[in-house]
């Protein structure tokens, strides 16, 4: 039997839902999930980092005093994932830590993942892999989506044309045909404008199961109208986040209707839902089976909704590959960072538009 290759992912994604950890051995062919935790972030610093996603005042004193209260979160899951485990730092070959995005505009030669990760490497006594899409960015790339390299390495199948959807706060899609090729991009808006919405009426971070939305009707003309989002139109390589899609985005949009707005509810799902479909539509036409991950895998309202827009397409969640869907993220991030280790690339060149393969990320050694 191969050693074990035990690291740690880290992922906080767009969402700003939480810090996904797992524990995963990469000595096999598949990801061997050994743990994996959720843990909420602190009222204070979530709402520091969303301040941080629109102009602040004196942001960078701002920004490096969240990046260290992240890292301490961070070091706080590291341990209660070591624990709920049984595993020593020792055993832990690295943690891949993706941070948390705060700009991302590779169109300005920049993207940025707050995360003190020297502090992190300090505090577990693990080596530690982090800013993985710099690099991609430095080689003229949209430094994403990243995860189209690991999808392909554990999803990709020579009978069957998959398309894997990722659906955060904002969604991504790994189109994956039976020739081997991969390609991708992000599609537009997960959930980030459903979560706007819900919490702006209703105070809740998201709308459990789609329950909200399925009590509204879509409108036609408010759908008809966020479907000219020129972002949709744009040819891949493309990737996006709520540089663009935020509540002035929304607000926008809006201006001048007054709809109800258990209505607008259901229009936001159905145009995340549309979004996604029209994409798989265009790149990915004799897809067989798509396959959701992220959290917008567990709202059976979008769910349908995609499924109505892809008539003869199996839609299913990645848990039917064997990956349960809210951990393929962190675990991509366990992947990148053994890539990383060993000198190997982690881009798909042809998914982000660097000018080739690059290693991506950077070690802070324990
Ligand atoms: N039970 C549920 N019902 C409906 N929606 C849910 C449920 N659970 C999670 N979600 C949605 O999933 C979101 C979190 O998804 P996820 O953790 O994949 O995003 P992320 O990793 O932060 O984003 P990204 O992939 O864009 O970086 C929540 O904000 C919510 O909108
Ligand atoms: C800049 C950034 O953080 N992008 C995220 C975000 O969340 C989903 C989508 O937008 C994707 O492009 C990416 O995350 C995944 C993990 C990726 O790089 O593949």
């Amino acid at each position: 039997m191969a050693h074990p290759q035990l690291l740690i992912g880290l992922m906080t994604g767009t969402s700003l839902d939480g810090i996904d950890a797992v524990l995963v051995d990469l000595s096999g062919a598949q990801p061997a999930l050994l743990a994996a935790q959720g843990t909420a972030l602190p009222a204070s610093l979530r709402h520091d980092l969303l301040t941080l996603q629109a102009a602040s005042p004196d942001e960078i004193d701002l920004a490096w005093r969240a990046g260290n209260s992240l890292s301490d979160c961070y070091a706080d899951s590291v341990a209660a994932l070591l624990e709920q485990a049984g595993v020593a730092a020792a055993d832990i070959v690295a943690i891949g830590n993706h941070g948390q995005t705060i700009r991302h505009r590779p169109e300005r030669g920049y993207t940025i993942q707050l995360g003190n990760h020297a502090r992190l490497a300090e505090r577990s006594g693990i080596t530690v892999v982090g800013d993985f899409r710099s690099r991609d960015v430095a080689a003229g790339g949209q430094g994403a989506p990243l995860v189209p390299a690991f999808h392909h390495a554990i999803f990709a199948d020579a009978q069957r044309h998959r398309v894997i959807v990722n659906i955060g706060g904002i969604a991504n899609l790994t189109n994956l045909p039976r020739n081997g090729d991969v390609s991708g991009y992000d599609t537009g808006p997960g959930n980030v404008l459903m979560d706007l919405w819900i919490h702006r009426h209703r105070g809740e971070r998201y709308d459990a199961a789609g329950a909200w939305a399925a009590s509204g009707k879509v409108l036609d003309d408010l759908l008809a109208r966020l479907l000219t989002e020129p972002y949709l139109a744009l040819a891949a390589p493309k990737s996006t986040g709520r540089d663009l899609f935020h509540a002035d985005w929304l607000d926008a949009q809006l201006a001048g209707r007054n709809d109800a707005p258990a209505d607008v509810m259901a229009t936001l799902t159905a145009y995340t839902a549309r979004t996604i479909a029209d994409a798989i539509r265009t790149t990915a036409p004799s897809v067989d089976d798509v396959f959701v991950c992220g959290g917008g895998a567990h709202n059976p309202t979008l769910l349908a909704m995609l499924g109505d827009a892809l008539p003869g397409v199996g839609i299913a969640s990645t848990a039917a590959l064997g990956v349960d869907p809210d951990w393929v993220e962190a675990i991509a991030f366990a992947w990148l960072a053994q890539r990383c280790l060993a000198g190997a690339s982690g881009n798909v060149p042809t998914v982000t538009g660097a000018a080739g393969p690059r290693v991506l990320g950077a070690i802070w050694p324990a």
